[in-house]
Order: C-alpha cells, then structure tokens, then sequence
C-alpha cells in the first residue's frame, strides 16, 4: 500500500527552513507531550491509540447492526451535529456515487441544524417510507439532535408502532451520562459506546463514523486499516509527515498568514474539508489565537472566490487535498467543427485537464502570494481516507501544542447556548 505524501516546497518563498526549524523542535515537543500523556487536556488522548484497538468482534458487531438496520429499512436518518455526523458524512460522500442521492440513498442526515423547513421536508420524504434512525450524541444533550430525534422518533413510532420503532433506532452515546443513555435504557435501543476519553471532532473511528459508514455500504475496515497504518507509522520515523504539516503552518502562522484554506479538486471531499474544519477550528480557535481555517472547492470556486485569493489581502495560505489517481476514466471527444475551440483537449483524460487546473492554479497563487502545501492522496478509497483522518488528528494535537493551546476542549462553543436556552425560557437559564 502506498501512503499520503506532504509536499510543501511552495511556502519556502515564503518562509525558510530556519523558521520552519523553529517550529519543527516545537512539534518534536509537542508530539512528545501527546505520547507521553503530559501536554494539556491529556484527559482525552484516548484517539491517540483509538485505531489499534478496534477489535473484530467490535467490527462485527457494528456490520451486524448495520446490516440488520439496512435490511428492515429504505433509509436511515442519521442525526447527529459536529463531530457526530461530519466525520460520517465526510467518508460517505467521498465514496458514494454523485449522483447517488437521485437514485434513493441509504442515508440523509438531520440533527445539524435547526431549520424547521428542513425537517419538515424531511417528515414528507419518510413518510410512507421504512425507516430507521441512528442517533448519535457524546452528551446526550445537544439541542439540533434533539429536538431532530423528537420529531423523528414520534413519526416512527406513528408508522410503525412503539416495538418496530424501538428495533429501528440505534443511539451511539456515553456508556453512563446524558439523556440519550437514560433513553436508550429506558426504551431499550441498541447502543454503542463513545469513549469518555475521545472528543467528538476525534470521533470518526469510534461508532460515531463507523456505523454509519457501514449503513451506507462502504468498507469500514479498510478505513480503520488505513488509520492502524497511520498510527504505526507515526510511531517511527513518520510522525515526521504530520509534524511537518503541524510546524510549516505554524511557520506560515508566526510570519501573519492567519488563515488556511483547505482546497479540494474533487467535490467528493467537501465534507472532508467540512470534517478538517472543526477539527482545527474547535482545537485551535481559543485564546485569542488560532489559525482560521476555510475551504473552497475548486475549479468551482476559482469562478467566485478565486479573485479574493489571488489578489486580496495577503494573509492567507492553501492545504491542497490532491487525489493521484481517478476512480474512471474519461477523454475529452473530437469534434469534426471544433466550434468550441476544444480541439487542442482532443483525446487528453479530462483528469488531465483537472491537474493542469491544479498545477495552473498553484502557480498563480504563489506568484500572488499564496502559500501552497500540498497533502497528495494516492487514491480516493477508505483505506487513504482512514490515512488521512489520523495524519489529521496527529497534526491537529501537535499544532495546537506548538500553539500552546488546550486542543482537546472548546469552552466557547457555550457562549450561544446559554443565550439561546435564555431565550427559549430553558428552566435555569433565566437569571443568564
Ligand atoms: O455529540 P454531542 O455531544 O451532541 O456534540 C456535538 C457537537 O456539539 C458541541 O457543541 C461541540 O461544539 C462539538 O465539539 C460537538 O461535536
């Protein structure tokens, strides 16, 4: 197996290897405080080994439900916010067809927002429909979710009566706290477990992402594969990889490039980038300090927010998510008039075409004054993804390390709860 590779030649007209240096001895630091259990917030480095010790039978376990939950049903909402469903969402579309949501898909998701429009849209669409619902929350008390399996579960139970609705929905909570636990209990739902000592934006190869990747049909165990080789690698020498990552943005950081946009060439890793958000956003976002972090997806975005990054203020650099090889392949047709000019593209792979936007756009956002680093991907599978999300996670503690930072809590996230759960009335909220 081939592994992710990090290429970043293009910051060093920006920064030079001193400074990365600089950084670098930071990262070996840090890196050292994660495997060690000394750096802050080491309650909850239970990530940090989470692939190894995923066991078969917990794999059984996961298939088994999932396939009894695929056979019983049309379609399984899965509701869930932050890191409990962009984790799942992220190797979903990344591995589901484009255009498999207009051909009936296993999975939708609820419970990552509040908007009434969207539920209501979505009650229409299961009614009539066998369905089954996963829910997944680390507290057990997030408002989208509940307020989203309220309604779900009040329409399943109307469809199908109180028994098959039990048998349909599946909670993947804390093994003792929370109101999810003390209804799963009490009504007798499956659960599965989210260790108490692994955030929820570190969540992905926890139940959280893996039963519902094994819902939507895809090969959960070579994403776990691709994480166990990650870590073992990063054991080594190949911690390297993610250090490096971890001090060049540093570096980039230290020198005013206080934003990071996360690119992509495929669509299929929007939410990849959706997921790497939060990951870096809730880690490193505190304190006054933190490296923004954004995404576009190109060349889409290069026909609207290209302008900005090509000449805005200067204070931005790119993480290019780089896919090798194509899943298909597809030539660019001959035309006997060639009206369109295209000609020139006669028989090339429209890939080629893809990776000379690439390349085109790199060099011209250097030239601008963009930073560029490239994550180079050999494949789009599960197994590279599963390599991606643990370089990933590794890099985001040592960052937030080099930072200074407690990575692994978000205490600002609070700040628009207590004022929302204020004026909803939320008993005990009124004096805030
Ligand atoms: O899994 P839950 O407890 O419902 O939390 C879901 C999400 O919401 C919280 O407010 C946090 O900011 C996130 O880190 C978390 O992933």
């Amino acid at each position: 197996m081939d592994r992710i590779k990090l290429d970043y030649s293009k910051v060093l007209s920006f920064v030079g290897e001193e400074e990365i240096a600089v950084q670098r001895e930071k990262a070996t630091k840090a890196l050292k405080d994660l495997e060690d259990g000394t750096c802050k917030g080491s309650d909850f480095l239970g990530w940090l080994d989470l692939p190894v010790h995923i066991t078969d039978d917990e794999l059984d376990r996961i298939s088994a439900c999932a396939n009894k939950l695929r056979e019983q049903t049309d379609v399984v909402v899965i509701v869930g916010i932050g890191g409990s469903y962009l984790g799942a969402k992220a190797v979903i579309e990344a591995m589901s067809g484009s255009f498999d949501a207009y051909s009936g898909t296993k999975v939708v998701f609820a419970g990552n927002n509040v908007s009434e429009d969207y539920l209501y849209e979505l009650q229409a669409f299961l009614k009539d429909k066998k369905f089954g619902i996963c829910v997944i929350s680390k507290s057990g008390t997030t408002t989208e979710p509940a307020v989203a399996f309220r309604l779900l579960k009040d329409q399943l139970i109307e469809q199908e009566g109180i028994t098959v609705a039990r048998e349909r929905i599946v909670a993947i909570t804390d093994e003792k706290k929370g109101a999810l636990r003390t209804m799963s209990d009490r009504e007798g739902y499956e659960t599965f477990i989210i260790p108490d000592n692994v955030g929820g934006r570190y969540s992905v190869l926890t139940p959280v992402g893996l039963l519902p990747v094994v819902i939507a049909g895809f090969d959960v165990r070579a994403l776990v594969k691709g994480a166990v080789d990650m870590r073992a690698y990063s054991k080594g020498n190949g911690a390297e990889l993610s250090a490096t990552y971890a001090a060049v943005r540093n570096a980039l950081y230290e020198k005013g490039y206080v934003i990071e946009i996360t690119v992509n060439f495929n669509p299929k890793l929007h939410y990849v980038a959706e997921w790497w958000k939060q990951l870096y956003g809730e880690s490193e976002g505190k304190e006054n300090k933190g490296i923004f972090p954004a995404s576009v997806d190109f060349t889409t975005d290069l026909h609207s927010m290209g302008q900005y990054i090509q000449e805005g203020r200067r204070n931005l650099f790119e993480t290019v998510l780089s896919i090798d090889k194509t899943k298909y392949s597809l030539q660019v047709p001959c035309d006997a008039h060639d009206l369109d000019k295209l000609n020139y593209l006669a028989g090339k792979r429209v890939d080629e075409v893809n990776k000379m936007a690439e390349l085109g756009t790199q060099l011209a956002h250097v030239d601008g004054g963009v930073p560029n680093i490239r994550v180079i991907i050999p494949e789009l599978t599960e197994y590279y993804l599963g390599q991606l999300f643990y370089f990933y996670e590794l890099a985001c503690g040592i960052s937030g390390g080099i930072l200074g930072v407690n990575t692994f809590d978000q205490p600002g996230v609070e700040a628009y709860k207590n004022n929302m759960f204020m004026l909803l009335g939320k008993p005990g909220y009124e004096r805030k």
